[in-house]
C-alpha cells in the first residue's frame, strides 16, 4: 500500500512550566497513516489536539512517545528520533505545511516569500517567481500587491501567499492547518481545487479545515482525534 507516513503509538503532553511544572497530556495512542492521492482529515471538537497532531508531523512539538515513520529519499526515518538537520531536509523535499498565518520577513517581496521553497530546492529563481506568479494569479491576489512585503497584507492576502508558498513544490505529503480560515467563498472553491490536483498527483494530504463544505469537499476520510484524547486531571 502506497503509505508515506505512519503515524504510530504517538502521545503529547505540554509542561506549563509557569504553574510548578505541571503535566497537562493532550493525545495519547495516536495510531493511524495516510497516504498517497488521499486527503485525510483531523476531526473533533476545538482543544482536542488537531493542530498539535500537525505540529509533531512538521517537527514543530517533540514526540513525547511513539514513532512516526516518514518515507524520505526512499529511506524510512522517524520524526521522534530525528535530528534538526534532518528534519529541515524533509521540510525541504518531503512534508510540506501551510499553517493559518504567515511568517513574513522583513522586506521579502510576496513574490519571492511564495517562490522560496522551489529556490530552496536548487530551481531558477526567475522560474520559481513565475510559478507564484501563476498561483497568485490563480489565487486573485491583486497584482499591485506581488512585487510588496507580506508583512502589511490583509489577513486573507497573507494567506494566499501562504497558500501559494505551500502549494508551489511537489512534496509527497503536505500538512494543511485550517488553510482557508480568512477567506472567501470564491478563493475557498479555488484552494478546494488546489487541493484535488494535488491528490491527482499522488500527494498525501493532512488537514484540519473547520469550514464544513470545503472539508466534505476534499476529505476522504475523517480521523477522529476524540479516540486519541488523553485522560486528563479534573
Ligand atoms: N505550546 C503549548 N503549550 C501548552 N499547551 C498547549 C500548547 N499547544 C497546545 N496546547 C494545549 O493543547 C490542547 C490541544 O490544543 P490544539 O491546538 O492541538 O487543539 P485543536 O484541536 O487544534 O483546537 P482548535 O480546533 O481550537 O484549533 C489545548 O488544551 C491547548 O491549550
Amino acid at each position: 500500500m502506497p503509505v508515506p507516513l505512519i503515524v504510530s503509538d504517538v502521545a503529547k503532553s505540554f509542561t506549563m512550566h509557569l504553574r510548578g511544572g505541571i503535566e497537562i497530556p493532550v493525545v495519547d495512542r495516536v495510531d493511524f497513516a495516510i497516504e498517497t492521492g488521499r486527503c485525510a482529515v483531523l476531526g473533533g471538537p476545538s482543544g482536542i489536539g488537531k493542530s498539535s497532531i500537525l505540529k509533531m508531523l512538521y517537527g514543530n512539538y517533540a514526540i513525547d512517545r511513539g514513532q512516526v515513520l516518514v518515507r524520505h529519499h526512499g529511506a524510512v526515518v522517524d520524526l521522534a528520533v530525528a535530528d534538526p538537520r534532518q528534519i529541515l531536509a524533509i521540510r525541504r523535499d518531503t512534508i510540506g505545511y501551510v499553517s493559518q498565518f504567515l511568517r513574513a520577513v522583513p522586506r521579502v517581496s510576496a513574490l519571492d516569500v511564495a517562490a522560496e521553497p522551489l529556490v530552496q530546492r536548487g530551481a531558477d529563481p526567475a522560474s520559481a517567481r513565475a510559478r507564484a506568479a501563476d498561483l497568485f494569479a490563480r489565487l486573485n491576489l491583486p497584482e499591485k500587491l506581488w512585487d510588496l512585503p507580506p508583512a502589511t497584507f490583509s489577513g486573507g492576502e497573507q494567506q494566499r501567499v501562504n497558500i501559494a508558498r505551500g502549494f508551489i513544490t511537489d512534496h509527497p505529503v503536505l500538512l494543511l492547518d485550517e488553510p482557508t480560515a480568512s477567506l472567501d467563498a470564491a478563493n475557498r472553491a479555488v484552494v478546494a481545487q488546489m487541493i484535488e490536483e494535488k491528490k491527482d498527483a499522488g500527494v498525501a494530504l493532512l488537514g484540519i479545515f473547520h469550514d464544513a463544505e470545503l472539508r466534505d469537499r476534499v476529505a476522504d476520510r475523517i480521523i477522529d482525534v476524540s479516540a486519541f484524547a488523553a485522560r486528563r486531571a479534573a
